[in-house]
C-alpha cells in the first residue's frame, strides 16, 4: 500500500463530509488508487456506489481496484439493463448497407439531390439520415434538430446545411420512430440508441454515490443523465480537463464549472521532473488549473529517439505514413485500434480515382478524386484533406492498401503507431511525436523585428499534444512539436522553478519531415 501524497489524502478527506465533488487528476496521477481509496472510506460509513467508466476495459480494470461495495461498469451498461436488453432481437439482426436502410425508409433509389454545386446521391443521403440519428442520441436534446444533421465535406456553408437538414430531417425522424419498436424494424439498432431511449426517460440511478471518471470527455447525454442525480447522490467527477479531446462543448467540459469542491492530484508517478516541465509547458498555454510535479525517482529523458516504442500522430494520415516509414525501416509495425479507419479512406480514394462515388462520410460529396484534390487544394474547409491527397497521389492506393495488410498485431509489433486521440489512458517507456504536429501559421503582420510572428496556438491543439507527450515514462522526443521551443507562447513562466527544466534546455535533433518512397506492390 502506498503512502497518499498530501492531494491524495485531501481527498480522501473530503469524500465523507457527502459534497460533490470535483477531482482534476493530471496524467499518470493515480487516479484509480485515489478513487479506490475514497471507495474504502465509503465502506466504512456503509455506503454503496457506483464506478462509470469510460469503456469496458476500463470498468473491468477498476473492478479488480474496487471493493465489492461499488459496482463497475459504463453508463450503456445500465442504460443496457433499463432499456437495452428489451432490443436484443434487433441489435443481433444482420448488418446491411446503410442505403439498403435509407430506403427502406423510403429515399428513392433513383434518387439524386443538388446541394449547392454538388450531387448528392441516396447512398450518400442514407448515411447522413443515419449519422444524425447517432448524432442527437449523443446529446443532450429531447427532439432531432438540424444541429445533429453533420456538416458535410464540401457543403460547409450555413445555407447548404440548411437545404441538407430539410432533406435529411423527415427520413432521420423517420428511423428515430422506426427504432422503438423492441422487436422489428429497419433501422439497426446500436448501442447508442438505447443509451438515448434511457436518458429520454429521466433514470435514478440507485447509489449513494457515484464516481465519472474520464468526466471531461463525457458526452451530453450522459452528462445530462449524470448531473440529475445530484439531488439523491453524491456526485465525484474525476478526470483532467486539460485531456478534453472530442470538443463535445469546447473548452468547458463537463468538470469545468461544476457545481462541486475542486480537488486536484498533480504528482504524476508515470514520468520524472524532465517530462512533468514539458507537460506544464502546455498546462500553461491550455490554462488549466493544475501544473504537474514529476516523481523525483524517475528519470524521464528529453532527447532524440531513433527507435521508439511509439510514434504518436495527429492525423490518421500521418499515421499512415509513419507506419510506411517504419516497414519501410524493417520494423514490425502495429497501428493501436488497427487499420480500418485508414483502409475505408483509402478505398474511398481508390473509388474515386476509378471515378466510382464513394460512401465514405468524408467523401461522399465528390464525384471524382480531380474534385476533390481541388478542394483540397484551393478550398480552406478542405485544407486538411490535403495530406490525405498527397499521400494518394505519392504512393497510389494498393500500396496503401498493401502496406496496412502488412500490420502486426501490438503484442509482436516493434514500433506501435497510435493517433494522439487512440493514445489517451495509455502509456509507453519510449514516445517519438510525430512530424505532422505542426506549429500555428505565421500572422500576416510581422513582429517586433521584422520577421514573420506565429499565430497563437489553438487550443483544442495544445490539448492534443498534452495528451501526446505525457504518454511516455522514460523518454520521450517531442519531434513534430519541436516549433513550441521557438513559439513566444512556449517559454516557460519564469517564476516557477519547476517549469525551468531540460524540456527547454535539451537540444533536440527534429526529425525532419522528408519525403517517403514506398515501393508500389
Ligand atoms: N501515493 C502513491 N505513491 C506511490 N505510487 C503511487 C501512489 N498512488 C498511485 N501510485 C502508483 O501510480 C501508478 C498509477 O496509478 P493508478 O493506476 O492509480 O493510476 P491510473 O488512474 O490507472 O492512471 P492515471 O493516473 O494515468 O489515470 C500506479 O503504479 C500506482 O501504484
Amino acid at each position: 500500500m502506498h503512502v497518499p501524497t498530501p492531494e491524495q489524502s485531501a481527498a480522501a478527506e473530503a469524500f465523507p463530509t457527502g459534497s460533490h465533488l470535483v477531482i482534476q487528476a493530471g496524467a499518470g496521477t493515480g487516479k484509480t488508487t485515489t478513487l479506490a481509496m475514497l471507495a474504502r472510506t465509503a465502506r466504512r460509513q456503509g455506503r454503496t456506489g457506483r464506478y462509470i467508466a469510460f469503456n469496458r476495459a476500463v470498468a473491468r480494470h477498476a473492478t479488480r481496484s474496487f471493493p465489492a461495495e461499488v459496482s463497475c461498469g459504463t453508463a450503456h451498461a445500465l442504460a443496457y439493463t433499463a432499456v437495452g436488453r428489451r432490443y436484443q432481437a434487433r441489435m443481433n439482426a444482420p448488418r446491411r448497407a446503410g442505403w439498403r436502410t435509407g430506403a427502406a425508409l423510403g429515399i428513392d433509389e433513383t434518387m439524386t439531390v443538388r446541394i449547392g454545386a454538388r450531387k448528392m446521391t441516396h447512398k450518400a443521403l442514407s448515411y447522413t439520415v443515419l449519422r444524425t440519428v447517432t448524432r442527437f442520441c449523443q446529446s443532450a436534446d429531447q427532439e432531432i434538430a438540424p444541429h445533429h444533421v453533420p456538416p458535410l465535406r464540401g457543403a460547409e456553408a450555413a445555407t447548404l446545411h440548411a437545404q441538407l437538414a430539410d432533406l435529411v430531417l423527415p427520413y432521420a425522424r423517420r428511423a428515430w420512430a422506426d427504432l422503438q419498436h423492441p422487436d422489428r424494424g429497419v433501422v439497426r439498432f446500436e448501442h447508442d440508441h438505447y443509451l438515448k431511449m434511457w436518458a429520454l426517460r429521466a433514470p435514478v440511478i440507485p447509489a449513494d454515490f457515484l464516481l465519472l471518471d474520464e468526466a471531461q470527455d463525457t458526452n451530453p447525454v450522459v452528462e445530462q443523465v449524470f448531473t440529475a442525480q445530484r439531488d439523491h447522490a453524491q456526485l465525484v467527477l474525476v478526470g483532467d480537463s486539460a485531456q478534453a479531446i472530442y470538443g463535445w462543448r469546447g473548452a468547458r467540459d463537463v468538470m469545468t464549472g461544476f457545481d462541486g469542491k475542486q480537488l486536484s492530484l498533480s504528482r504524476s508517478f508515470r514520468f520524472g521532473p524532465a517530462l512533468a516541465a514539458e507537460a506544464n509547458r502546455w498546462l500553461t498555454i491550455i490554462g488549466a488549473p493544475i501544473r504537474l510535479t514529476g516523481s523525483p525517482c524517475l528519470d524521464t529523458e528529453l532527447c532524440t529517439v531513433r527507435a521508439p516504442e511509439a510514434i504518436l500522430c495527429r492525423t490518421n494520415v500521418g499515421a499512415m505514413v509513419e507506419v510506411i516509414r517504419q516497414l519501410e525501416a524493417g520494423r514490425r509495425v502495429a497501428l493501436a485500434g488497427g487499420g480500418e479507419a485508414l483502409g475505408a479512406l483509402a478505398r474511398a480514394a481508390y473509388d474515386l480515382e476509378a471515378g466510382r462515388r464513394t460512401v465514405h462520410p468524408e467523401l461522399m460529396l465528390f464525384e471524382t478524386w480531380a474534385e476533390l484534390r481541388e478542394y483540397a487544394e484551393f478550398d480552406p474547409a478542405g485544407r486538411d484533406l490535403l495530406p490525405l491527397v498527397e499521400l494518394v497521389d505519392e504512393h497510389g492506393t494498393e500500396a496503401l492498401l498493401h502496406a496496412l495488410g502488412q500490420l502486426s498485431h501490438e503484442d509482436f509489433a516493434e514500433v506501435t503507431v497510435s493517433t494522439a486521440h487512440r493514445a489517451k489512458g495509455r502509456e509507453w517507456a519510449s514516445v517519438r511525436i510525430a512530424d505532422d504536429f505542426t506549429g500555428p501559421d505565421d500572422l500576416d503582420e510581422p513582429g517586433d523585428d521584422g520577421t514573420p510572428a506565429p499565430g497563437p496556438i489553438d487550443l483544442d491543439e495544445a490539448r492534443l499534444a498534452y495528451v501526446a507527450v505525457t504518454r511516455a515514462r522514460s523518454l520521450l522526443d517531442i519531434g513534430g512539436l519541436s516549433w513550441i521551443n521557438s513559439h513566444p507562447s512556449g517559454a516557460p513562466p519564469p517564476s516557477d522553478p519547476r517549469l525551468i527544466g531540460p524540456a527547454t534546455r535539451t537540444p533536440l535533433e527534429e526529425p525532419k519531415s522528408r519525403p517517403t518512397r514506398l515501393r508500389k506492390s
